[in-house]
Order: structure tokens, then sequence, then C-alpha cells
């Protein structure tokens, strides 16, 4: 007997992650080749008219999984029974616009999309958050959640995959090694140009990354300066931000968080406390899904170096948690 439809909520659905997003997960590359999906596509009213054209679309592929669609410009439909949400859609930063201005845009979308959430999802239900400050709006919408309760306040998230998956990549091109062979990536913080991206624990067939690689200077001149400034690269190189790497991380995200991890992973996930993080900011972290569960990854060494490398990355999301407190109260 077939499995009964998951709900996967994805806001942001007429955009470009949308796009690229939808029609992985209506064949099944998300939730398993075996899983019927029910999409249900939020985003704003004057962008219903894109939406329809994008259901249009999937209609057209034909897709076994997809066992239905809705649009919406209402949280609360979006939202309703949902399994999975996906937040992508945000407010960008417009010109003149300062880091605090954005913040605040933001928290208003969050704080309603959180407790729309929290009032009609599952309560088992799985949050990730992709629209950027997506490490804060993640925990504007975990704040607010909490708030109504009935949800896990452990299962709002930010996308730090992108960066995890960026970092293999870089690493892959300087050691040689094939990318599937490297295993125990880490990318600690926030998703922002402040990410500490760290190899010390990689592997690659039994050896360490780290002693393959025995550069220093690259580490610190050219690979965390790489992997931190992907986004804004591809911005200058394509016109656009990121989307289809973007869209392959979400996937990658909630398909190992849900169906198991073969490796490390790094979830940005609300902070239990470990390796000295202030509960409940949402940082990145290394972890293992296992049974539809996610852990952080304990007991790992951290040394002078990762330490100023992590302050720096936590100052900033303390920044931004400061920045938006007033909204939360
Ligand atoms: N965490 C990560 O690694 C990455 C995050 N991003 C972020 O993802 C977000 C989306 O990127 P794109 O798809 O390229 O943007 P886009 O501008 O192409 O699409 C955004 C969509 O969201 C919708 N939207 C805006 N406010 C909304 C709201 N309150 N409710 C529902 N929908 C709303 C817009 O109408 C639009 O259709 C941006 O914030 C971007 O910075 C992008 C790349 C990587
Ligand atoms: O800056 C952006 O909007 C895109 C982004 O987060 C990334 O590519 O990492």
């Amino acid at each position: 007997m077939s499995k009964a439809p998951m709900r996967v909520a994805v806001t942001g659905a007429a955009g470009q992650i949308g796009y690229s997003l939808l029609f992985r997960i209506a064949s099944g590359e998300m939730l398993g080749k075996d899983q019927p999906v029910i999409l249900q596509l939020l985003d704003l009213p004057q962008a219903q008219k894109a939406v329809k054209g994008v259901m249009m679309e999937l209609e057209d592929c034909a897709f076994p999984l997809l066992a239905g669609m809705i649009a919406t410009d209402d949280p609360n439909v979006a939202f309703k029974d949902a399994d999975v949400c996906l937040l992508v859609g945000a407010r960008p930063r417009g010109p003149g616009m300062e880091r605090a201005d954005l913040l605040t845009a933001n928290g208003a979308i969050f704080t309603v999309q959180g407790k729309a959430i929290a009032e009609n999802a599952k309560e088992d239900v799985r949050v990730l958050v992709v629209g950027n400050p997506c490490n804060t709006n993640a925990y504007i919408a975990r704040a607010a959640a909490i708030k109504v309760g009935r949800t896990n306040p452990n299962n709002y998230h930010g996308m730090l995959r992108l960066d995890h998956n960026r970092a293999l990549s870089q690493l892959a091109a300087k050691s040689g090694r094939e990318v599937s062979s490297l295993k125990k990536m880490v990318v600690w913080g926030n998703h922002s140009p402040s990410m500490y991206a760290d190899y010390r624990f990689c592997e690659s067939n039994g050896d360490s990354v780290k002693a393959l690689i025995n550069d220093h200077a690259w580490n610190n001149d050219v690979f965390l300066p790489t992997v931190g400034k992907r986004g804004a690269a591809i911005i200058e190189a394509r016109g656009l931000s990121s989307a289809a790497s973007a869209a392959n991380a979400a996937i990658d995200h909630v398909h190992d968080w849900v169906l198991g991890s073969s490796d490390w992973v790094t979830m940005g996930v609300p902070s239990d406390g470990s390796y000295g993080i202030p509960e409940g900011v949402v940082f990145g972290f290394p972890c293992e899904c296992k049974d539809g569960q996610f852990k952080i990854i304990q007991g790992l060494e951290i040394d002078e170096y990762s330490k100023g490398k992590i302050a720096i990355t936590l100052k900033e999301l303390e920044d931004e948690r400061a920045a938006v407190a007033d909204m939360l109260k």
C-alpha cells in the first residue's frame, strides 16, 4: 500500500529558489521516491499569478508522487497540517536599507509565520528557514512558535547546508580527493561571511584532510574567504543570488533530517548550550540524523584559532538577536 502523503509548505514559492525547489520535492528527491507529497504554496498576493504558472508546470510534469497542491497568500492555510515547512520567502535588502532595517522587516514576516506554523502545522513539523538572514529568521519564528506551544522548539532550523556543500567542493579541489570521499566537515555559526568552515576533523578514505592540505595560510586567506563570500561572488557573476544550489541544500537538509544522514552534516539548529553557544541561538553545528531526529556531535576539541572564529560568528548572531529582542516581547 502506498504511504500517506506528507504536506510540504513552501513560502516564496514564486521566487527563483522556489522554481528550483518545487520540482525536486515533487519528484521525491527530498522525502523519498516512495513518499507522496502535497505542496502548499505561500506567496504574496501580487505573486499569486506567478505561483499559478509554476503549478501549471508542476502539473505538466505528471509527477507520480505529487498528490495535490494549493496556492495561497494566507499563512494559516499554507501551514495547515504541514509536516515540513520551507520558509524561503523573505524581504530582500533594498537600496539604502541598513542591516537593522532588514532584520526588522523580516522579523515582522517570521513572527507571523512562526505563530501560524505553531497554530496550524503538525505537532512534529520540521521547519527550515532559507530566507535571509536565515539564522535569525529561524530564531524569530521559533520564538513566536514557543509562545503558542504545541510544536517542537528544536525543529526550527536555519540553513547552513549550502555553506557546508560549498566547503566540501573547495576542499575536494584543493586536496585532489573526490567530494564523495570527504567526511566530517563542519561549518560553525551564522549563514554569513562570518561563518567558520572547519575542516580539522575532515577525513578522506581514512586520511586527515588537514594533514593532506597542511597549509594554514590557504585555510585563513583563501578557503575561509572563498566559502564565506561565495554568495556575493555568485551575485556578482550571475546578477542574481544563488538559487539552484540553495534549493539543493534545502533538499539535502530535509532529506537527511527525515531519512537519516550517512555522515556529519551542518545544520543551523537552536543551541542546547553545546560548545558554550547560548541556548536558543540558531547556530551551525555538526549534526548526525537518525530515525527522523538530529543530534549535535559532541566532544570536538576547539583549539584557540577555532575559538576565535566561533566567537566572531557568535557575536554577530548575538547582535542580531539583540536587534530583534523588542519584537519578540
Ligand atoms: N540560507 C541560504 O543559504 C540562502 C538563502 N537565500 C535567501 O533565500 C531567499 C529567497 O531567495 P530567492 O528565491 O532568490 O528570492 P526571490 O526574490 O526570487 O523570491 C522570493 C519570493 O518570496 C516571496 N515573498 C516575500 N515575502 C514573502 C512573505 N512574507 N510570504 C511569502 N512569500 C514572500 C516573494 O514574493 C518572492 O516570490 C532570500 O532571502 C535569499 O537571500 C538565498 C540563497 C542561499
Ligand atoms: O546573499 C544571498 O541572498 C544569497 C546567499 O545567502 C548565498 O548565496 O549564500
